[in-house]
């Protein structure tokens, strides 16, 4: 975002002041939208964030607000805060004095999008100080002390019950801890113009309809039923069958016109006992699965959901990987088929690599990411954006890094960050539920990144609106609600 004030100060649309002094105007309305402000306490850094601050002082205090500031050190001399604590015409006292009166109205605008280093001890005494005082914070830009970034901590961050940011969130808006630590998030126009945003050329998104709602399958007039696309799961034999047809159910309910449940033969009774529109097939072994991908060239593939973390699930997933050349558009590879893989990630990277290739899609949880990319994982420098990035780009494949705050990476660098998980999908299966959508949807022809976005955003859209008590076997059908609700968007 620093580029984009860069362009458009260089444009002369408008200066670096008049920008600071837009920010500060959106902050102050929304406190006094929001808050009874007795008495406002502002602390600012050296740098813009700081002078947004002053200018929040100013405008306050002109709403008859009596503010006091607090400042960490002076604005940098000859800067747009420097022009902005003069016009504040108040004296600031150090941040060290700092004295906030129980459940006080900070605005905490000490650093920003310039944190260059860790905090150190003069802002954690400060955060603890308003913490102890049960303080409303309204964070400009960025609590402070998170890095934008990456949304980690650098030394210390206070809790921010608000944060006002200006033209568009940062990954550190979205991503953990930083997330939790913004409170509500408030974007501001504050008029740098779209253009100049779009012409960053960002890749990272916020994982909402507008990313994917354009290539969402609709069904055509003349569809039938494998027009509708072909999903194929892989079931586990008779002990742990069920996550397959979670996988299976959900690919379905997401709109595969079929779906294929290949059984091993000593599950086959079984998972007949549970099925009725899924078709079931016998497949014990490569020779048979081969066979089904040669006769019936399925869209997708979804790989690993109960199969159990031997090596032999891991060789075999790289010979499907090969064997589906030419014949399978998707894999959706995931669970046990992730964590036996890893020792086979090399050769499962390069299969992914060869002409022809299926495109492969990873849905790893944390536990997953580090079993399949360690030197990634064990990479502290890195946010979880970055991990799902280099992974990405590593295994040639779209890496969907599951958690509160889903990454889904592409190999070429595109990016979306989940903003509507809930905790109500922390249950077993539920995982299984999101491969079968994800195969949907790339059966559907969905492009890869814009299919595992949505899936990401189906699964949570459903579980949300289906609410607590909420378990795996529910998913499916509380996907038609969400599906519902997002055709009626998309019309
Ligand atoms: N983008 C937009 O659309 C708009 C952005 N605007 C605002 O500008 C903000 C960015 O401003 P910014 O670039 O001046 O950086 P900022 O965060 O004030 O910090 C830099 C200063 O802090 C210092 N410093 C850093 N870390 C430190 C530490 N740990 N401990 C101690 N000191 C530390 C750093 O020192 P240095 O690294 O130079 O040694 C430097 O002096 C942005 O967040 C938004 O609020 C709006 O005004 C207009 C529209
Ligand atoms: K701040």
């Amino acid at each position: 975002m620093a580029e984009a004030d860069r362009r458009t100060i260089a444009e002369g649309n408008i200066s670096g002041i008049e920008l600071m002094r837009a920010a500060g105007s959106a902050i102050t309305a929304e406190i006094l939208a929001r808050y009874p402000c007795p008495l406002a306490h502002i602390l600012c850094g050296p740098g813009n964030n700081g002078g947004d601050g002053y200018v929040v002082a100013r405008l306050l205090a002109q709403a008859g607000v009596p503010v006091k500031i607090w400042a960490s050190a002076p604005p940098r001399e000859s800067s747009d805060a420097a022009i902005a604590a003069a016009e504040a015409e108040a004296i600031a006292a150090p941040l060290a004095e700092l004295s906030v009166e129980p459940g006080a109205l900070v605005v905490d605008a000490l650093y920003g999008a310039g944190l260059s280093k860790p905090l150190g001890s003069l802002e954690e005494a400060a955060f603890a100080k308003l913490h102890d005082a049960g303080a409303i914070i309204v964070a400009v830009d960025l609590p402070s002390g998170v890095s934008g970034d990456s949304g980690a901590v650098l030394g210390a961050a206070p809790t921010a019950t608000l944060t006002v940011t200006f033209a568009r969130k940062k990954p550190a808006h979205l991503l953990l801890p930083g997330k939790v630590l913004c409170g509500e998030v408030v974007v501001a126009d504050i008029g740098i113009p779209d253009q100049i945003v779009e012409g960053l050329n960002v890749a990272c998104f916020e994982n909402d309809v507008r990313l994917w709602g354009a290539q969402f399958p609709k069904a055509a007039v003349d569809a039938h039923k494998y027009r509708r696309g072909h999903v194929g799961v892989f079931s586990a034999g008779p002990s742990a069958t069920g996550a397959a047809r979670l996988s299976a159910m959900a690919a379905a309910r997401a709109g595969a016109g079929a779906v294929t449940l290949l059984s091993p033969a000593n599950a086959l009774a079984i998972n007949a006992a549970h099925l009725t529109s899924i078709i079931l097939r016998r497949s014990d072994g490569l020779p048979e699965a081969v066979e089904f991908l040669e006769a019936r060239k399925p869209d997708a593939l979804v790989y690993g959901p109960g199969l159990g973390p031997h090596p032999e699930t891991g060789r075999f997933a790289v010979h499907l990987l090969n064997a589906a050349r030419g014949l399978v558009g998707h894999i959706v590879l995931d669970a046990d088929g992730l964590t036996a893989s890893a020792p086979f990630a090399a050769e499962l990277f390069a299969a992914a690599r060869e002409k022809d290739a299926s495109s492969l899609v990873l849905t790893p949880h944390e536990g997953e990411f580090g079993r399949l990319f360690p030197a990634i994982a064990a990479d502290k420098s890195l946010s979880k954006l970055e991990k799902s990035r280099k992974a990405a780009a590593e295994a040639n494949a779209i890496v969907l890094y599951k958690g509160a705050d889903t990454v889904v990476a592409a190999p070429d660098g595109r990016a979306s960050i989940s903003t509507n998980g809930t905790p109500l999908l922390a249950t077993a299966g539920s995982g299984d539920v999101l491969s079968g959508i994800v195969a949907a949807l790339l059966a559907q022809k969905m492009p890869p990144f814009e299919a595992a976005s949505a899936a990401v955003w189906l699964h949570a859209e459903a579980a949300r609106r289906f609410g607590p008590g909420l378990i795996a076997e529910d998913l499916p059908m509380a996907l038609l609600p969400a599906l519902r609700a997002l055709d009626a968007q998309l019309a």
